[in-house]
């Protein structure tokens, strides 16, 4: 049984998109959140998805479930202060329904260029490894700075981006949740920082696309809107 849980209640303050927040954008004719979870809808092995919400716009978002026909949105729920928060509520909502061993595929809302092959991979990795975090390798130098001037240079040759999905046994990774927060830790960048932190399940790397971005700034939907057109046109093929 697999989940996907997906976190939508960013308020767009990165982006300043306040009125219309990123996730409800429009590219290539539909809502951000709207391309993403159709993947989730399309692939034959996930069968529910939970969503977090920023309370001010669920009704928005139901209407879009309706006019989409996302017949697999099976709880929304409020989205809290942070994103760990917000992630936490909707593991929370999954559990009252369905058991530990579900594979839950923790996913961004504004990550609408998941393809099918990539949500596959992350199920096999959790059946086989116990997790899959789906990752991209740096190609570039990255460096530290505090004061303007150049730290530490971290050699690339490991390097990866951690991204998402990020998946898990639905058990284990809501109990990395509930520790956390009985720690007083509220405020964890991912889901794979709250496993390694406060879980036990082995964290094992899965690889995605370089398209696989996520809308943070005005940049990235520029972006996301040329692979969108590329992909249309299909100029691209496995990027
Ligand atoms: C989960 C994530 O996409 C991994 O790269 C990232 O941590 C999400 O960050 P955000 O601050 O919630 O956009």
């Amino acid at each position: 049984m697999t989940v996907g849980v997906i976190f939508a209640g960013g308020s767009g303050t990165r982006m300043n998109t306040r009125a219309l927040p990123k996730q409800f954008l429009e590219v290539n004719g539909r809502p951000i959140i709207v391309h993403t979870l159709q993947h989730f809808e399309d692939h034959p092995e996930v069968e529910a998805v939970a969503v977090a919400i920023l309370p001010a716009w669920r009704e928005h978002f139901l209407k879009l479930v309706s006019r989409y026909e996302l017949t697999k949105v099976k709880w929304i729920v409020d989205g809290g202060g942070t994103g760990q928060q917000s992630r936490h509520r909707a593991l929370q909502a999954v559990a009252e329904d369905r058991p530990g061993d579900t594979v839950v595929l923790v996913h961004d809302g504004v990550r609408p260029l998941i393809d099918e092959d990539l949500i596959t991979k992350n199920i096999r990795g959790v059946e086989e490894h116990g997790s899959a975090i789906t990752c991209s390798k740096v190609n570039e130098t990255i460096v530290t700075s505090d004061h303007g001037d150049v730290g530490s240079i971290i050699p690339r040759g490991n390097l990866f981006a951690a991204r998402a999905p990020q998946s898990f046994r639905l058990g284990e990774i809501l109990s990395a949740y509930d520790a956390a927060v009985a720690s007083g830790e509220d405020d964890t960048i991912d889901s794979c920082s709250v496993m390694k932190d406060f879980g036990s399940a082995p964290l094992h790397r899965v690889d995605g696309p370089v398209s696989n971005i996520k809308i943070t700034t005005a940049e990235d939907f520029y972006i996301c809107r040329t692979y969108f057109e590329l992909i249309e046109n299909q100029q691209i093929a496995g990027f």
